[in-house]
């Protein structure tokens, strides 16, 4: 048998920006051994990255052997650039990758922009700061790398095995192709969220009780930090609009729709919601795993989430995705379990044999 390749990553890395990413790559890091120094301009972030076990205060004087650069968007840069004069491989991790390039190739000649390679994690949340953070958040996610034409073999070597530690799939790309492809897998749809969630601000509060799973799910993201994603969206301005004024050409598309009640355009539209859907890929690259719920009514006792966790394990279906909502009538929650379509009834059955109720 041959032996696994060596990896070439094997530390330190020095994560600075201890916020939600780079707590969680130091989290994903630590996982696996690899010493991972901290740094960040608000010092409670660092202890409390720290107190999570992420990794440890960075010292004065230290050269790693990759920096990630985990900052916000418009100080990429300039921590980019800092990182380079010690000497190490580096790394970023925005959102936004040929803006930052540019900036940095402006600052430092080729052979020192040579150990720079962005990056861009396809995973995240709408919350901030390292008490977001989780070790398990790149798990079979996309991973963007986007080398330049100087960057050295060795560099994208390096970002590739911190991708593959954290448990996630590398994906090259140029950063400007980068920038097209997440204007319309990330940017616009952020912007559709924030325009859905925005007009519930007009509603009234008793028509808001009835908020259901489907509200949550289109506007969920829509609650991230808006100075971050301004900065994320003013980075790739330009693709962005252009994407934006092709969704007012289906809007006005469909508000002629809904108005004439006899037309077939409604209904096409609406097909070609469901044909987007069924184009994203699933976890890995794969092709998406066809799922359906199981809804388990869950006590509202310390253990029963355990216990429901490890009867489902006992019965051998994996979960895909997971949701709990509290059901306000009583103590209870409400917990869906997204598994297999084809072994959602056998889970639902075994589920009720051992006294869940649980409903499809
Ligand atoms: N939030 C997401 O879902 C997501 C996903 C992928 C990539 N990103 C990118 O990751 C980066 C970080 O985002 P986040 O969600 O972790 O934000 P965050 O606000 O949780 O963390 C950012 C951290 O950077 C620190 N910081 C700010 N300026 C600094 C500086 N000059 N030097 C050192 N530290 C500084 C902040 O104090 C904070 O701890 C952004 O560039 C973002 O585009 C975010
Ligand atoms: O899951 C989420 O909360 C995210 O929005 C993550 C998400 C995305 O759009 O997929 C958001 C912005 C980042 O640049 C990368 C990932």
């Amino acid at each position: 048998m041959s032996e696994p390749a060596a990896r070439t990553l094997t530390g330190p890395i020095h994560v600075i920006g201890a916020g939600l990413l780079g707590t969680s790559i130091g989290l994903a890091a630590r996982r696996q051994g690899i010493t991972v120094w901290l740094s960040d301009a608000n010092p409670e972030h660092v202890r409390t990255a720290i107190s999570l076990g992420a990794g440890e205060a960075a010292p004065a004087d230290g050269v790693a052997q990759l920096v990630v650069v985990a900052v916000p968007p418009v100080h990429i840069a300039e921590v980019v650039v800092g990182a380079l004069e010690t000497g190490a491989m580096v790394t970023d991790i925005g959102s936004v990758k040929a803006q930052p390039l540019e900036q940095v190739s402006d600052q430092v000649d080729d052979t020192v922009l040579s150990r720079y390679v962005g990056s861009h994690p396809m995973a995240g949340s709408e919350r901030s700061g390292p008490l977001a953070a989780s070790a398990a958040l790149f798990d079979g996610r996309p991973w963007a790398v986007t080398p330049h034409v100087h960057a050295d073999p060795e560099a994208v070597a390096l970002v590739e095995d911190l991708i593959a530690l954290c448990g996630a799939a590398a994906v090259r790309l140029s950063p400007v192709e980068h920038d097209l492809a997440v204007a319309r897998t990330s940017h616009l749809p952020h912007l559709l969220a924030v325009l859905a969630a925005g007009q519930l601000t007009e509603a009234l509060p008793e028509h808001l009780s009835l908020s259901g799973q489907g509200v949550r799910d289109v506007t969920r993201v829509a609650g991230g930090d808006p100075d971050l994603y301004g900065q994320i969206i003013r980075a790739n301005g330009v693709t962005v609009a252009e994407l934006l004024r092709g969704v007012r050409e289906h809007l006005d598309a469909l508000i002629a729709a809904v108005d004439a009640p006899a037309a077939d355009d409604l209904a096409e539209i609406l097909a070609r919601g469901v044909a987007g859907t069924q184009i994203i890929p699933g976890k890995h690259g794969g092709v998406a795993l066809e799922t359906g719920p199981v809804f388990v009514l869950v006590p509202d006792h310390p253990g029963e989430l355990a216990r429901l966790f490890a009867d489902v394990g006992e019965i051998g279906v994996n979960v895909e995705d997971l949701r709990i909502d509290h059901d306000p009538g009583r103590p209870a929650g409400l917990v869906e379990l997204q598994v297999e379509a084809a072994a959602a009834e056998r889970l639902r059955a075994a589920l009720e044999s051992r006294n869940w109720t649980a409903h499809r």
